[in-house]
C-alpha cells in the first residue's frame, strides 16, 4: 500500500558530539518539522523554505536552538506567517527567553505585529490538529519543564514520538488505544548507573525504559532516541539486553519513516 507520509529524522540525538548526528529534529513530509533541534542544520535553503508549521514539544535548547535560525533564514521571503504550534508554558519560554530583543529579535512583531513572519499557536494536549489528511495530537509528558509527546495520524498510518520524558502512563494509554501507531520513537538518554541522573533531569535509561515498555500493547516498531553522546555504546549495551519479545531499534539521523 502507498503509504502517505513520511518521517524524516533530520537529529535525534541527546546532545552534539557525533558529526551529522544533530539533536531532536523530526521532518513529516515537507512542510511540518516536529522540534527544531541542530538536526535542523541538516536541510538545505529550499527545503527550510518549505516549512509551514514547527511544532515545539518543550522549551530545552536542544529542541529549540535552530527556530531562531530558521525564521531569520526563511522569515522576511514569505507569503504568510510561520506558524510555530507549542503549549503556552513553552510559547511563554520562547517569548521570554528567545525571541525576547536580546538574544534574537522577536519575529512574531516583524515586519510588523499585524503582519508577523512568525505567529504562535498555541495547543492544548490531547486536542486534534488537522493539516491536510494529517492529523496531529499531543499528550503531556514528565520533564524538568513542560513537555508533550506526538502523535501523528495519516489514512495509512501511525507514528509517536515521546518527546522527552521520564515514567509515564498517559502517553502509553494513547497508543494503546490508537491500535494504529506503527512506529514508536522513545528516548533512553543515560545509562543504568546515572539512573539518578535520569531520575533528576527526568528521562529515561534502559532499565527505567524496560519497565514503561510493559504498559506497551500494541504491535508498533520501537525505535530509541536521545542518546547522549558521552554514553551512546554503553546504553547499546544496555538496551541489547531488552527482555521483551519485540527488537529495539536504535534511531539515527538520515532515516525516513513511511507513515
Ligand atoms: N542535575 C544535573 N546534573 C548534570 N546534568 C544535568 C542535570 N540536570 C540536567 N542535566 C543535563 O542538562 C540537559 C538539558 O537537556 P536534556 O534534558 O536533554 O538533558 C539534560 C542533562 O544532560
Amino acid at each position: 500500500m502507498q503509504k502517505h507520509s513520511t518521517v524524516e529524522v533530520l537529529g535525534c540525538s541527546g546532545s552534539i558530539g557525533i558529526p551529522r548526528q544533530g539533536t531532536t529534529c523530526f521532518l513529516i513530509d515537507n512542510d511540518i518539522l516536529i522540534d527544531a533541534g541542530t538536526g535542523l542544520c541538516e536541510l538545505d535553503f529550499s527545503r527550510l523554505e518549505q516549512i509551514e508549521h514547527v511544532f515545539i514539544t518543550h522549551s530545552h535548547l536542544d529542541h529549540i536552538c535552530g527556530l531562531p535560525f530558521l525564521i531569520d533564514t526563511v522569515g522576511v521571503g514569505r507569503a504568510k506567517p510561520l506558524k510555530v504550534y507549542a503549549t503556552l508554558p513553552t510559547i511563554r519560554a520562547l517569548q521570554q527567553h528567545i525571541f525576547n530583543e536580546e538574544i534574537w529579535p522577536d519575529f512574531s512583531k516583524i515586519p510588523n505585529a499585524e503582519n508577523a513572519v512568525m505567529e504562535y499557536v498555541e495547543i492544548k494536549p490531547e486536542e486534534e490538529l488537522i493539516l491536510g489528511e494529517r492529523r496531529i495530537t499531543t499528550v503531556d509528558v514528565d520533564h524538568t519543564v513542560p513537555a508533550v509527546g506526538v502523535f501523528l495520524f495519516t489514512p495509512t498510518g501511525g507514528w509517536c514520538f515521546s518527546g522527552d520524558t521520564h515514567q509515564t502512563d498517559r502517553l502509553f494509554e494513547l497508543i494503546n488505544q490508537s491500535k494504529k501507531v506503527d512506529y514508536f520513537f522513545i528516548e533512553a538518554a543515560f545509562p543504568d548507573q546515572e539512573k539518578w541522573l535520569a531520575d533528576l533531569a527526568k528521562h529515561l535509561c534502559p532499565s527505567l525504559l524496560f519497565g514503561e515498555l510493559q504498559k506497551l500493547n500494541a504491535a508498533c516498531e520501537i525505535w530509541i532516541s536521545h542518546l547522549k553522546p558521552r554514553e551512546i555504546h554503553q546504553i547499546k549495551k544496555e538496551l541489547q539486553q531488552y527482555p521483551g519479545s519485540q527488537p529495539l531499534h536504535i534511531l539515527s539521523a538520515g532515516m525516513i519513516f513511511n507513515i
